[in-house]
């Protein structure tokens, strides 16, 4: 867990320091005023990535020196990230020449906010990173074959645009989409197996009704990619594209049968996505044999008061918890939160509420 956070130049703060009991904190605030900002600032911490942006010049305060520091103490290791055009990362006193050496003994942690609600009504590609993202963290060799898959696909694509193709090339590069492309499937086979019956309770109990949640894999070369990739030649060749393989996979989302980004209710659909996060939480904790953090960024707004508490009382209670609210009002404080910190953010500033 992490027990202290510091900032320099990070967004709108120009200066910030926290400490944090094992339970986490709560912070309440108007819109615009910080709260997401510190949930950021721990995920660059622990994982060198803001969930908000790829472009990293963008969390430097505007105004500031062109960088921004974050260091802290996170599962009894002091962390410093510094950036400024580049990375200096240091663990305990001692630098990391890569962000991979760098994030190979860091936490894990699970963002929740509201654009996850793009898992349910987006596009297949926002499914296919969730599960990307467990996969990397649970599954061995799971981050090596995707790299080593999509480096095959991105050289088959480039070739099959070629005026003139080079079959034997190309065939050649579907064999390292085979190989790497057969354990991706198995592996998120696997995966959906782990996070369906955990998402599934959750959903019940966030939602306190009998919502039938449903998770189906659909892998989009089938289980035989050799197969389907021959079955697909012909076609692929003509219009120039690759069709088949896990770069084109789906998980379809149901809720009592149905297609849930067609026909459930926005609230059910909030309910999915925190229900897939919260089980993504289960799947980490229960390989990796540690509790991650977690990061809650304001995802109550748009919940009925019996669904926000729902969410308080199924996360894991001796998991630490960062959560951003604009008010709690609605906070049933007879809720076993644990020792948890409250702040109140206003215009870049931290205080103890
Ligand atoms: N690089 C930056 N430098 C200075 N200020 C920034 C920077 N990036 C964002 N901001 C500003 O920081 C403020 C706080 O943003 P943040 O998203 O953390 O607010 P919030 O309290 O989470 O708001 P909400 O409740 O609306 O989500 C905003 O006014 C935003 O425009």
């Amino acid at each position: 867990m992490i027990r202290t956070l510091r900032a320099v130049d990070f967004r709108c703060f120009s200066s910030l320091a926290l400490e944090i009991p094992e339970g986490g904190a709560l912070f309440t605030g108007d819109n615009a005023q910080g709260k997401t900002s510190i949930l950021e600032a721990v995920c660059v911490l622990v994982r060198l990535h803001s969930p908000r942006t790829r472009k990293l010049p963008a969390m430097c305060r505007m105004g500031g020196a062109g960088g921004f520091g974050i260091a802290g103490e996170a599962w009894e290791q002091e962390r410093r990230v510094r950036w400024q055009r580049a990375f200096d990362l240091t663990v305990d006193g001692e630098s990391r020449e890569s962000g991979g050496g760098y994030l190979a003994d860091g936490g894990l942690i699970v963002w929740m906010g509201n654009e996850d609600l793009e898992l349910v009504r987006g596009s297949a590609e926002t499914r296919r990173h969730y599960l990307d993202f467990i996969g990397s963290q649970v599954e061995p060799g799971y981050r090596t074959a995707l790299a080593r898959y999509r480096r095959a696909l991105k050289a088959k694509n480039l070739l099959l645009k070629d005026p003139r193709p080079r079959e034997d090339e190309i065939r050649s590069y579907e064999e390292v989409m085979i190989s790497e492309g057969t354990l991706l499937v198995e592996a998120r086979t696997r995966l959906v197996d782990l996070i369906s019956p955990r998402a599934a309770i959750s959903q019940r109990e966030v939602s306190g009704k009998d919502e039938v949640l449903g998770l189906e894999y659909r892998p989009a070369g089938g289980h035989d990619l050799r197969l389907a990739l021959e079955q697909a030649r012909e076609r692929e060749r003509r219009q120039r594209q690759s069709f088949v393989g896990p770069h084109r996979d789906d998980l379809l989302l149901s809720i009592n049968g149905l297609p849930a980004g067609e026909f459930a209710s926005e609230g059910q659909q909030r309910t999915l996505a925190l229900a897939l996060k919260l089980a993504q939480g289960e799947a980490l904790a229960a390989v990796r044999g540690n509790l991650p953090v977690y990061l809650i960024d304001d995802v109550f707004g748009e919940l009925d008061p019996g669904r926000r508490n729902a969410v308080m009382r199924v996360l894991p209670a001796a998991a630490q918890k960062w959560i951003t609210t604009t008010h709690l009002g609605w906070l049933d404080e007879s809720a076993a939160l644990g020792e948890m910190a409250r702040f109140a953010v206003k215009a870049g500033h931290i205080a103890t509420a």
